[in-house]
């Protein structure tokens, strides 16, 4: 099945669509209870539909046409009880399959999420925001629609061509040559089409996926747009990827037209002919005029799923479309993952931080951010990293979080090499605090337990009170139930960084960063909150990166980054150090 769907399509790698395939199949199995109990309501309502043009044939020439009243009556009640059960299975199977499909696209969407959650902020830089999401959301109903919709309307299909043919023989074998005619007309043009259809269909998704990313980018900074009075050129760009959308729709409209349209004709002119020299027959009495309506109709359910078993191959085109762009995210490696067997950290850790000769670039950049820098951050210390912007302050931290490995040279976390660790265990111990608070909608008390979900309310409200948000909560409507709205939008930038700590407290690290967290805050405050962050991660390990000289005054050690170096620029005696510890 696998290797025949892959032959079918055109254009891409025979071994990646197979493995694609195979990765699709994985959500397919799990479901195998139910698609073969709709494979069975589909044969039943198969069969009824056959049914119905037979019933008909014997009501018009064994009843009508032979003045048998009983037959008639007989006839009349078979087809409304047969009515009835049709639209009752119907029923029943349109809701369970709505039940697999569903389960079938969450399953696969919740495997990509799960999936990007475990890539590094490299591959989110590299990407658009917006392609995701159409990845996710588009391609991935695109395939969902595939793997369910067609494939069922392609059995049914099998069922009603066979029977229908089955009919038409039996109804006359002369005029049934007829559609051996026309079917390998029909897959001769399909065959021809499809290239265009796939070619268009990968075109419509990118301009799908342009639209998602131009929203994505702009909603989130509308006040900035409107800030320095932008919204014209941004609505143009709006209308120029909408008409550039619009365009290429419309050229895969009039293409999938041409396709359906040509074999729809064949169809009516089979019929044409079927109804000429049939109509012919019935009016030189060799035939029956019953039998040429139900092979008028069964002539209909024969071409009907000829046609959908081919439109099938443009359904693939287009899945495969989709279901290479999707792959394309599963491929995606993530660069950090936990060791076969991972360390874990004890309970009593004391956080003391060493790079032995540490060297790190980012990928396609030539300079080097760290060049074999060794230094001791000790725990239980304050230490401040200082050096210009963009020396790479922000990225020492991300080593020190594991969102990147060092290319070369151990980061040590009392002995224990980072890359030993699970990246899960290593971030609990570490609490972040940095200037882009991230904030989500929901309750005040939502955001705070965000990072400790099993918070009890008594410790959040402790935590709170702790993070000097007492006041905050106080002058809330509802105090910490209150909705924060989007992103935290009816927080001032201290207020986020209160919440911020408040966190960090009830993560109870051993490890406490602050990456130019109070620069969003005056002076005044910020003393408060380094005075705060002192007093109640006393004796954590603190790192304080920050450009104000008053942030990092009285630091226990400085260390500056410098042409790649960890210098230490002042450090406390070892009788202080000795102190902290
Ligand atoms: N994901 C990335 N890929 C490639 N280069 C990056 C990436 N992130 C940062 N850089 C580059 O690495 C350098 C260091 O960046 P980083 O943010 O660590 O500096 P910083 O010292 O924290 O700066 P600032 O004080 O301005 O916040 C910069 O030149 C930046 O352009």
């Amino acid at each position: 099945m696998i290797r025949w769907l892959s032959a079918a399509i055109d254009g891409q790698d025979r071994g990646r669509l197979e493995e694609a395939f195979r990765w699709l199949y994985t959500f397919v199995r799990p479901q195998s209870k139910a698609i073969i109990g709709l494979m069975l309501l589909s044969v039943c309502s198969s069969a009824l539909v056959l049914l119905q043009p037979w019933l008909t044939k014997l009501l018009i020439d064994e009843g009508l046409l032979a003045k048998d009243y009983g037959m008639l009556v007989t006839m009349a009640i078979t087809m409304i009880f047969v009515g009835i059960f049709s639209t009752g299975l119907s029923g029943v199977s349109r809701y369970l399959h709505t039940r697999l499909s569903g389960r079938i696209l969450f399953a696969l969407r919740e495997h990509l999420y799960e999936h990007l959650q475990t890539l590094s902020p490299q591959f989110y830089g590299g990407r658009r925001i917006g392609d995701i999401l159409s990845r996710l959301d588009g391609d991935v109903s695109q395939i969902q629609r595939f793997a369910v919709d067609s494939m069922f309307s392609a059995l049914s299909s099998v069922l009603g061509l066979a029977g229908a043919f089955a009919l038409l023989i039996t109804l006359s074998w002369k005029l049934s040559l007829l559609v051996l005619v026309l079917i390998p007309l029909e897959v001769l043009w399909l065959r021809w089409m499809r290239r265009k259809v796939e070619r268009q269909a990968r075109i419509i998704r990118e301009r799908s996926a342009d639209l998602s990313s131009f929203l994505v980018e702009t909603l989130p900074a509308m006040k900035f747009i409107q800030a320095v009075s932008q919204e014209k050129r941004e609505s143009g760009k709006l209308h120029n990827l909408s008409n550039h959308y619009l365009t290429d729709l419309l050229k895969l409209q009039v293409t999938e037209f041409f396709t359906q349209a040509v074999p729809g004709t064949l169809t009516s002119l089979t019929r044409a002919t079927a109804f000429l020299i049939g109509g012919y027959w019935v009016i030189e009495g060799q035939w029956q005029l019953g039998s040429l309506i139900a092979f008028s109709t069964y002539l209909g359910m024969a071409t009907g799923p000829v046609q959908s078993l081919l439109g099938l191959y443009v359904a693939i085109q287009r899945m495969s479309v989709s279901l290479d762009r999707v792959m394309d995210l599963r491929r995606a490696e993530p660069d950090i993952t936990a060791p076969d067997t991972p360390a874990i950290l004890p309970d009593d850790m004391q956080g003391e931080l060493q790079f032995d000769r540490v060297c790190f670039r980012y990928q396609d950049r030539d300079a080097a951010i760290l060049d074999h820098a060794s230094v001791i951050m000790p725990a239980g210390g304050t230490i401040a990293l200082t050096g210009p912007s963009g020396v790479g302050k922000s990225t020492v931290i991300d080593l020190l979080m594991r969102y990147y490995d060092p290319q070369q040279g151990r980061i040590l976390i009392d002995g224990i090499n980072l890359k030993q660790l699970a990246p899960m265990e290593l971030r609990k111990r570490v609490a972040l605090v940095s200037q882009d608070i991230t904030m989500f909608r929901g309750t005040l008390m939502e955001n705070i337990r965000y990072a400790s979900p099993v918070a009890t309310d008594a410790e959040v409200l402790a935590a709170s009170d702790e993070a000097r948000l007492s006041d905050l909560i106080a002058s809330l409507p509802l105090g910490l139930e209150t909705p924060l709205g989007e992103r935290g939008s009816q927080l001032s930038g201290g207020q986020k960084q209160r919440v911020a700590i408040a966190r960090a407290i009830l993560q109870k690290p051993i490890i406490l960063i602050l990456d130019e967290a109070t620069s969003a805050v005056d002076e005044a405050t910020e003393t408060e909150v380094i005075a705060n962050v002192n007093r109640i991660f006393s004796g954590k390990t603190r790192i304080l990166i920050s450009h104000r000289a008053s942030t990092l005054s009285g630091v226990d050690l400085r260390i500056e980054l410098k042409d790649g170096q960890l210098v230490v620029e002042n450090s406390v005696s070892e009788v202080e150090l000795n102190g902290i510890n």
